[in-house]
């Protein structure tokens, strides 16, 4: 069966069995935990120490941060509306539902197969006394055999204040990576970067290559230009400085993305940052480097009947 559940049912994967390639998918969070490409080698990490019984956001794969990303006091701008949100919005932390149009043959074909995930805000009582907008989301998530296209829908549905919606939202990919101080970001260079650890710092990029090299990086990128789209980004695992001799990881990943998701995160905690969050191992941040499409610098804003889409394809080459 290309669609099939997994896990006691708490997740769905898609199996495209000549190529093996998969993915595995949370309903807890719409968090994809796995994907394998073509050969069926693992592209995301994901924490031995993650809980996946719904008590916490998963720690790895594909966290989805909708309305708001981090603290809403991260943000000066932040509107009213965000401000008594939990860090990272409510949309990694609800049960999502498998949409009905979507789980059937004929979404799959030999080598393509889809699953859609929906999760409507007013189904979520604790949500309703923080987030005064029946919101409603839904995520389409497509295999090929070396490719994951992730598809986000966000719609405003109506409101108990009758203003515009603003909201946030980012698809945080936890990409895997043999060691993160040999791996670089490309495709940042001309972009201005806001740093988070210091004191929100804006600089231009100037080199080629973003390598966090063993330091904490966190950081969200953008044109300054507001008219110049973001382009693509792609993470390098600069394979031919580590131990892979069969080269099974390939060279990296490749993130595109539709141009309305503005800013790259680049995020990687390092060792001292890592003894803080109580999911990570020790160790495990070298295991992957964190490249985020999203638009969480400023507001987006929908008024009532709007629906806002964008979408991610992460390409393993
Ligand atoms: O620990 P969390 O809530 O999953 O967040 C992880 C990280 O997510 C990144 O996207 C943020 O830029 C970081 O600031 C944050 O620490």
């Amino acid at each position: 069966m290309p669609i099939s559940f997994v896990h006691d049912n708490a997740a769905v994967r898609l199996d495209l069995p000549a190529s093996k390639a998969s993915v595995e998918i949370y309903l807890y969070g719409a968090t994809v935990t796995s994907w394998r490409s073509n050969g069926g080698q693992e592209r995301l990490f994901l924490s031995e120490k993650a809980a996946l019984d719904g008590s916490a956001a998963i720690r790895g794969g594909i966290p989805l941060v909708f309305p708001v990303f981090g603290a809403p006091s991260d943000h000066k701008d932040a509107p009213k509306a965000v401000e008594h949100l939990a860090k990272h919005g409510f949309a990694r932390t609800h049960r999502w539902s498998l949409s009905s149009d979507d789980s059937t043959s004929e979404s799959s074909s030999e080598d393509r197969v889809s699953v859609t995930l929906t999760l409507r805000s007013s189904e979520l009582p604790e949500v309703a006394s923080s987030w005064p907008f029946e919101t409603a989301l839904e995520y389409k998530v497509t295999l090929t055999p070396n490719a994951l296209r992730c598809q986000l829908s966000v719609e405003h549905l109506s409101t108990s204040t009758g203003g515009e919606m603003p909201f946030q939202a980012l698809l945080h990919n936890y990409l895997l990576v043999p060691d993160s101080t040999k791996a670089s970001v490309h495709g940042l260079q001309g972009q201005t970067c806001m740093d988070k650890l210091r004191d929100f710092a804006r600089s231009e990029v100037q080199d080629a290559e973003v390598r966090p090299a063993g330091e904490a990086m966190d950081r969200a990128h953008r044109f300054a230009d507001e008219g110049r789209e973001p382009g693509d980004v792609s993470l390098h695992y600069n394979a031919s400085l580590v131990d892979d001799p069969l080269g099974r990881m390939g060279k990296g990943v490749e993130v595109k993305r539709s141009a309305n998701l503005l800013d790259t995160v680049v995020w990687n905690p390092a060792s001292e940052g890592e003894k803080g969050i109580k999911d990570l191992a020790s160790g495990d941040w070298k295991s992957f480097v964190c490249v985020e499409p999203g638009a969480v610098q400023g507001f987006l804003r929908l008024a009532k009947g709007q629906k806002w889409q964008a979408e991610q394809t992460l390409e393993a080459w």
